[in-house]
């Protein structure tokens, strides 16, 4: 079993309840209510400079100058890549910079990136990857569901874009990229280290579960 394997096992039930929640379903069927997706697109555009910070703490804690590479890789694609879908929605859902500049993040989403740069800076490579991953592969996991359940759901008018975005290659890429590293560092790693990696898969599963309950309910 790879590292990777036995971190996915560790969060199947967690996992699950994304696909089942009404936030995620409502992507899929078109149902979702726009306000609360706005709602969620401010959050979670907020949410990605952290995530690209987690990035490069990356850049800073690794040694070997590919590694070096591939983290300032991930923080470029983040900002540049998966940030486009953000932009997109920013501009039809009339949220302009300013309002970015005003807004402020809810308590799910600071604790959620409160938690995941402790990881980076308190950690390693491996951490850090770790971290990142419940975010890039649940998401990754979400888009291709939502495409398999819904085949209607990349033509919707409004929300295509958003399940289009996380089935492209760019993003499946990328996810695939973290998830071969994840394998390659985690190689041969004690007992204790892949329980320690767990807790951060688990802890980060849990926050990724609460970012879309936070979303359904427009809470601060
Ligand atoms: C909260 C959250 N988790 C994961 C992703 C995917 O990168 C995202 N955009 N937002």
């Amino acid at each position: 079993m790879t590292l990777t394997d036995e971190l996915y096992e560790s969060v199947k039930d967690i996992w699950k309840g994304y696909h089942e929640h009404p936030f995620v379903r409502g992507i899929g069927d078109g149902s979702l209510p726009i306000e609360k997706f706005r709602f969620y697109m401010l959050q979670d555009y907020l949410y990605l400079y952290d995530y690209a910070k987690v990035f490069a703490l990356g850049v800073v804690k690794s040694t070997e100058p590919s590694m070096i590479r591939r983290f300032s890789y991930f923080v470029e694609d983040t900002l540049g890549g998966e940030m486009d879908i953000h932009s997109g929605y920013m501009e039809r859902l009339g949220i302009t910079d300013e309002e970015v500049a005003r807004a402020s993040k809810s308590l799910a989403n600071a604790s959620y990136t409160s938690y995941m740069l402790e990881v980076g800076f308190r950690g390693d490579e491996l951490d850090i990857l770790v971290a990142i991953l419940s975010c890039a592969w649940s998401y990754a996991e979400i888009g291709h569901k939502l495409a398999e359940k819904y085949p209607e759901a990349v033509n919707h008018p409004f929300y295509g874009e958003w399940v289009k975005g996380y089935t492209s290659k760019e993003y499946n890429d990328m996810n695939d990229e973290i998830l071969y590293l994840v394998n390659t560092l985690g190689d041969g790693i004690s007992r204790r280290r892949v329980e320690e990696l767990k807790e951060v898969f688990v802890n980060c599963s849990r926050y990724e579960g609460m970012f879309w309950d936070m979303a359904w309910n427009m809470e601060m």
